[in-house]
């Protein structure tokens, strides 16, 4: 990435803040939904920030397909499980309530799983992991993106998957928390968009032709020329496991919540994709474990940090190379609290600035004169 831009997370925070609320949020939606936006940023996830400000969020708040002032509603609840109606609101305040809840339960009874309908893109599915593992608890987040059909099944044909990301976040002991936080296809459509923007043909693997054949023409995709693969591609390489791991995704955000699912007969036709709207009725399911509670001698940190560290001990097979675990660069690029922003996303948030008649992201000097 060419870095042109540096700029203090605490004032991206403060752009996105603002963009949300100028789209009609109230302060406090507007102030997590900025958090967790920008938590993709400040750990590298760059596909997933504000590079989708625009694009996703204030284009669909400002067109009515988010409803910025929705008040999620609870449809059913026990000690330890509960249903939230998000109501055609923010995903990404949703997602952070919905954990928060999951944590509370998990907190009083060792176990909490909430699962969420009637929302919409909620980011990286990292944030809500790391809520759980802030309160020292392992935390799962899921979501699929209601009918999105940009993924074949291997073998297949037709797209009738979406790139459903699973998270998990357990905490060890004397070194930075295990962060899983991956699409079930083998890349997220945010790096397709960026090799399309720089001119790059992408590798073999990404995406295939109706026949299965290798495309490396980035342009495919947004033409529908090109499907995703799920993690493992073909069913000779694994493609299998990517499959059913994604289908896990959409039986648990889409059918036990009550969501859209991606798989559905009527996305085989284009009059059924044109009907059935992606990114409407998106689901999500959190899950938050307290480890505390199987083993209260603190026995399950400790152990993790024996894994990890014994992980980041391995020799390299390459000289001045390194082994690390998921998780392990994020935390240290979140230490360095400053975001670069390529040339052409600077762009894009000064436009929007504009717009939305903020004052677009500073570099720190400006941003501490105020
Ligand atoms: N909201 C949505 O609908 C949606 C859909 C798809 C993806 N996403 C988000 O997109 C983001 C990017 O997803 P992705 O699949 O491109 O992630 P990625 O390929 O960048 O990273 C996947 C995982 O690999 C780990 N990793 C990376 N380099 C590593 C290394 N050298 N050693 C060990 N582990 C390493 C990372 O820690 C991460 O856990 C995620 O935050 C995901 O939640 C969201
Ligand atoms: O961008 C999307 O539509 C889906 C998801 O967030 C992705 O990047 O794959």
């Amino acid at each position: 990435m060419t870095s042109v831009k540096i700029v203090p997370a605490q004032e991206l925070r403060r752009f996105a803040e603002e963009a949300f609320r100028a789209c009609g949020a109230p302060e406090a939606t507007a102030r997590t939904a900025a958090e967790v936006l920008c938590y993709a940023d400040e750990n590298g996830f760059d596909t997933h920030g504000v590079a989708n400000l625009e694009r996703i969020y204030v284009a669909r708040l400002l067109d009515g397909r988010i409803d910025p002032q929705a008040e999620f509603e609870l449809t059913a609840e026990t000690a330890s499980i509960a249903a939230l109606d998000a109501r055609g609101g923010l995903g990404l305040a949703a997602g952070a309530r919905a954990m928060e809840l999951a944590i509370a339960k998990a907190a009083e009874t060792g176990i909490g799983c909430v699962a969420v309908r009637r929302s919409s893109h909620f980011g990286s599915a990292g944030y809500y992991t790391q809520q759980a593992v802030r309160r020292g608890m392992i935390g799962i987040a899921m979501t699929n993106l209601g009918s999105q059909a940009i993924a074949r099944p291997p073998g297949g044909s037709a797209a009738m998957l979406g790139t459903n990301p699973i998270a998990m976040g357990a905490p060890g002991e004397g070194h930075p928390p295990f962060q899983l936080d991956m699409s079930t296809t083998v890349v997220a459509t945010g790096k397709i968009k960026a090799a399309l923007r720089r001119g790059e043909p992408i590798p073999e693997g990404w995406l295939v032709d109706d026949e299965g054949r290798p495309v490396t023409d980035p342009a495919a995709y947004e033409e529908g020329r090109g499907h995703l693969q799920l993690l493992g591609g073909d069913l000779a390489t694994g493609g299998a496991k990517g499959f059913g791991l994604a289908l896990m995704v959409d039986i648990l955000c889409g059918a036990l919540s009550g969501a859209e699912m991606g798989p559905h007969e009527r996305l085989l036709s284009p009059e059924g994709r044109e009907a059935g709207a992606e990114d409407a009725n998106v689901g999500h399911f959190f899950l938050a474990i307290d480890p505390a509670r199987f083993r209260p001698d603190g026995g399950f940190e400790r152990e993790m940090g024996g894994m990890l560290g014994a992980l980041l001990a391995c020799p390299p097979a390459r000289e001045g190379g390194r082994v690390v675990y998921p998780g392990f660069l994020e935390a240290a690029r979140a230490s360095r609290e400053q975001v670069e922003l390529d040339a052409a996303l600077a762009r894009q948030l000064d436009g929007l600035a504009e717009r939305l008649g903020l004052v677009p992201p500073r570099e720190p000097a400006a941003a501490e004169r105020g």
